[in-house]
């Protein structure tokens, strides 16, 4: 039977149809967009963006209810109850990959396999999320932690729980690609969503930084990109630079999503303390420091990444550091005093 039109049914389609017009906006409403699609932001953002919006999965004779399904899968194994790390957070970064993509500097630069490997690798980068950190579950030897030798633990384990799901007849809708394209797809989406581990996030600013003093942009005002090294180097800039992208969006989704990640640390905490381990940074609500911890990430790790990202793809990404710096100044403007010592 025909699907939907945008892949779930929804009570408003005039108001659906008004926020997808809006898909290829920066300051979209992801929050807004859950409610629309009733509570099934990942599902229809990959099916209107895929299908709608790219015409990705005809290329690749992808039969879209067999990936509706799939998506649908990975939607439900995403943890609602994580404050954060849930399928919002999923679309979010697939969305905000989406608009980065769609720049003229990068547009035609990319293949479409590498397009539909960073959209989907953004898209199952955080599937079944335990709300909990790489070091949280190295520390407590959780089995995920036994399993991948402490190295990487959530991010193989979301790759690893993506690609299962694919091995299910009624899911694998990767079927109608030929041998040569899945197995580059599946490689690209495994080099994607490993370069999230925020652990590599000094090694791959380097590398960008390096390929941005030798990058070479064609009198067409495109990037050009020699190697497969290369391409993987920028596609992993980009979807990283959208899974902390929070911080360069239009103030109030910002506010809400610091709210979120927050609360998600400190729900961490809580169980360390219950468990007597040392608390996490910023996992105290005991001892809170929103504000400053903040400006400390966009500082040190941020903005360091976007400023690369904006020099890579000049002009573009200028809207994103002028909304970085006004965000830097509301949290930098309300760090509170700290209580003045008494010399006694
Ligand atoms: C909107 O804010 C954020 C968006 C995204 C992220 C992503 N962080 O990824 C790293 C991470 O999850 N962990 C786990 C944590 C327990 O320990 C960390 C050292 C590493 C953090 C944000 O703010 C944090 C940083 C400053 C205040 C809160
Ligand atoms: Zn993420």
């Amino acid at each position: 039977g025909n699907l939907p039109k945008f892949g779930v049914e929804v009570e408003d389609e005039d108001a659906m149809s008004l926020m997808v017009s809006q898909i290829n906006t920066w300051n979209f409403d992801l929050f807004k967009f859950a409610v629309i699609s009733k509570d099934h932001p990942l599902v229809s953002m990959a099916y209107v963006i895929l299908q709608s919006e790219r015409n990705l999965l005809r290329s690749y004779n992808v039969d879209p209810p067999t990936f509706i399904k799939y998506m649908f899968v990975i939607e439900a194994n995403y943890h609602k109850t994580n404050p954060y790390h849930n399928a919002t957070h999923g679309a979010d970064v697939m969305q905000s990959c989406h608009v980065l993509l769609g720049y003229s500097v990068v547009e035609q630069v990319f293949t479409d396999l590498e397009v539909f490997a960073a959209l989907f690798a953004s898209a199952i980068h955080d599937v079944d999320h335990p709300g909990l950190s790489n070091q949280f579950l190295s520390n407590t030897s959780n089995e995920l932690a036994i399993l991948y030798n402490d190295h990487a633990v959530l991010e193989n384990h979301h790759l690893a729980t993506a690609f299962k799901f694919l091995q299910e007849d009624e899911l694998n809708w990767a079927s109608g690609m030929d041998d040569k394209q899945r197995q580059l797809f599946r490689k690209m989406v495994i080099d994607l969503v490993l370069a999230t581990d925020m652990s590599k996030h000094l090694s791959l600013l380097a590398d960008i930084k390096t390929t941005v003093e030798s990058s070479k942009v064609a009198h067409n005002g495109k990037l050009v990109l020699e190697s497969y090294n290369e391409r993987m180097l920028v596609l992993q800039g980009i979807v990283h630079s959208c899974d902390i992208s929070s911080a360069t969006k239009a103030l109030p989704i910002y506010k809400a999503w610091t709210e979120r990640i927050i609360e998600e640390f400190y729900q961490q905490g809580d169980r360390e303390r219950d468990l007597g381990l040392n608390l996490s940074p910023m996992c105290d609500r005991q001892n809170p420091s929103i504000e400053k911890s903040q400006v400390g990430f966009i500082d040190f790790i941020v903005l360091p990444l976007w400023e690369t990202l904006g020099e890579l793809m000049f002009p573009y990404c200028q809207e994103m550091l002028s909304q970085l710096n006004e965000n830097r100044m509301y949290y930098f403007s309300r760090i509170p005093e700290s209580p003045r010592c008494s010399i006694t």
